[in-house]
């Protein structure tokens, strides 16, 4: 029986901009996403149809977990009759606009996949994706990216390596919640994506941008505070909705100076970790013998 080991990877929002409201209810979006090289560790081999089963330290039901979402949406749209047992490990944490259950359910869709030897290009497994939620195409991508429409419209840019520390709040926020609170009137200005992408492809990280933050922070003071404590040294945005902020790293000299500061400001229950880019959403390595 085959075995796959998969890795599936967050992501941050280096410049995010809400450009209308659509007659569906979502919003068109210009986001460029950014793989980070921290990770969901998954395990998935297959069982006779219909049996699933899905061991978590994601304390929801399973039939909630995106990872059998994704596995009931592969078998409807593809007809394949295979059931599946897959182990997850979080180490992403939920609701941190990190695109961890994103991620997992992009990560389920490929490994079943390959497992049952269907060979879908990655635009048809980004579609069966895109049905499960917005930021779901990109992982199939990874890497560096320009995401259109809903979010599921994907255009790669050339990868460029970054170091960013994550800050961790001891909270999620929700994504539905805070596109609730957009008002028509915010959405009159935008960025130039043209310049941040002309540097970008060179390798310079223009300060991010985050569309949401006015309305994060109104709700969350404190997120606003801490990017005002480190603005001083250097770059600092939310990522997606929420709730994790990153720091961009100039120079690597910086790194211990903007750890102490955070570790002296930020209260309990906060966490930071140092990540770097990474070229891929999701990494899979196969594993045979007998289990
Ligand atoms: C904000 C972003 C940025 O990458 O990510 P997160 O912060 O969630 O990671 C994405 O736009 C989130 O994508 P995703 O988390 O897949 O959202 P979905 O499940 O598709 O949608 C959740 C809800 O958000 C709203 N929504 C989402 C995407 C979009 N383009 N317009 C919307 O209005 C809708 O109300 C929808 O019901
Ligand atoms: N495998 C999963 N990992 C994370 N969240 C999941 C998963 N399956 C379902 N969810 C639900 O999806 C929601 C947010 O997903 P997540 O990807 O963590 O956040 P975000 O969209 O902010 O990056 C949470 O309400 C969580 O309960």
């Amino acid at each position: 029986m085959e075995k796959l080991n998969i890795y599936t990877f967050g992501k941050i929002t280096l410049f995010l901009d809400v450009i209308n409201k659509r007659e569906d209810g979502y919003h068109n979006v210009k986001i460029l996403l950014h793989n980070v090289d921290f990770w969901d560790f998954m395990q998935i081999s297959l069982l006779p149809y219909p049996h699933f089963i899905l061991e978590s330290n994601l304390p929801i039901p399973s039939e909630e977990n995106l990872v059998y979402k994704a596995y009931k949406k592969f078998i409807e749209i593809t007809g394949e009759k295979v059931g599946a047992k897959v182990f997850l490990f979080k180490k992403i944490p939920t609701q941190a606009g990190l695109g961890g259950g994103s991620s997992n359910a992009a990560g389920t869709i490929w490994g079943l996949n390959l497992l049952t030897n269907l060979n879908l290009p990655l635009r048809d497994m980004a579609k069966i994706g895109e049905t499960l939620g917005s930021d779901i195409p990109f992982f199939f991508y990874g890497g560096s990216a320009i995401a259109e429409g809903k979010g599921e419209i994907i255009k790669k840019i050339t990868h460029q390596n970054f170091k960013f520390i994550l800050i961790f709040p001891p909270y999620g926020i929700s994504t539905k919640e805070i596109y609730s609170k957009i008002k028509k009137e915010d959405l009159n200005i935008h960025i130039d994506f043209e310049n941040i992408l002309l540097n970008f492809e060179r390798g310079i990280l223009l300060e991010p941008y985050n569309f949401f933050e006015y309305i994060v922070f109104k709700r969350y003071p404190e997120l606003k505070k801490i990017k005002e404590s480190i603005s001083p040294i250097t770059y600092v945005a939310l990522t997606g909705t929420g709730s994790t902020m990153f720091v961009v790293i100039k120079n690597d000299s910086e790194i211990k100076e903007i750890i102490k500061k955070l570790e002296e400001y930020l209260e309990k229950g906060y966490k930071i970790k140092l990540v770097k880019s990474s070229p891929f959403g999701i990494k899979i390595l196969k594993i045979k013998g007998v289990f």
